[in-house]
């Protein structure tokens, strides 16, 4: 059996979380958010809707959020692996345009706290990864935008080659980090 357990990552207001799991006879239980141990560990997080995508091996998605009303993420695997990408975009940050990854897997029952003000995204290390998402406020499909995913002056090191990566077409015509410093994340 293991206790959540939440780990600080170096960008600000980001964890880490080993998730409650425990394993029987019958296979294993995981809990994937429980608001008051959260609270405990710092992180006030509400819930306001959950949603899941199901990726073939090698997809990446992202790098995703929302300019107005931004929504913090609670992001866990429920089948498979992903390697897991968060970027700081708040242009005041001290740690902005910085990324962070971690493996997330149904076998390591960790998730990762994603604040408001992150760009974020993974690739799926297997096929029929499924992942989910626990999000505070609501969707605005107004401003559900992002970043490309290879944007030179993020710089993320991608741990699939390019030409095996398979993406939206919307995440194909994202945007650059110039063009978000017109009109970045609103934090208000
Ligand atoms: C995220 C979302 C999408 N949609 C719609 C839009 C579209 O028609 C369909 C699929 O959406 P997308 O192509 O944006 O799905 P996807 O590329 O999987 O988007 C997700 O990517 C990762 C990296 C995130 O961080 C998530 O917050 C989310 O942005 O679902 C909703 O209706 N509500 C939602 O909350």
């Amino acid at each position: 059996m293991s206790q959540f357990k939440f780990s600080k990552l170096p960008l600000e207001g980001a964890y880490l979380i080993d998730n409650f799991y425990v394993g029987d006879n019958r296979g294993g239980f995981t809990k994937y958010f429980e608001k008051d141990i959260y609270g405990n560990a710092g992180i006030r997080f509400s819930v306001n809707e959950t949603f899941a995508s199901i990726s073939a091996k090698n997809v990446i998605r992202g790098l995703h959020f929302q300019t107005n009303n931004p929504q913090a993420k609670l992001v866990s695997v429920v089948r498979g692996k992903v390697w897991d990408v968060i970027v700081d975009l708040r242009v005041q940050s001290p740690t902005y345009k910085k990324w962070i990854s971690a493996e997330l897997s149904i076998e390591n029952h960790r998730a990762l706290y994603v604040p408001k003000g992150f760009a974020h995204g993974f690739v799926s290390l297997e096929d029929e990864t499924i992942m989910l998402y626990q999000c505070e406020g609501a969707y605005d499909k107004e401003t559900d935008t992002g970043v490309l995913f290879n944007d030179p002056e993020i710089g993320i090191e991608w741990p699939i080659e390019e030409k095996d990566a398979i993406h939206s077409e919307r995440d194909l015509q994202l945007m650059s980090i110039s063009e978000y410093e017109k009109n970045p994340i609103s934090m208000s």
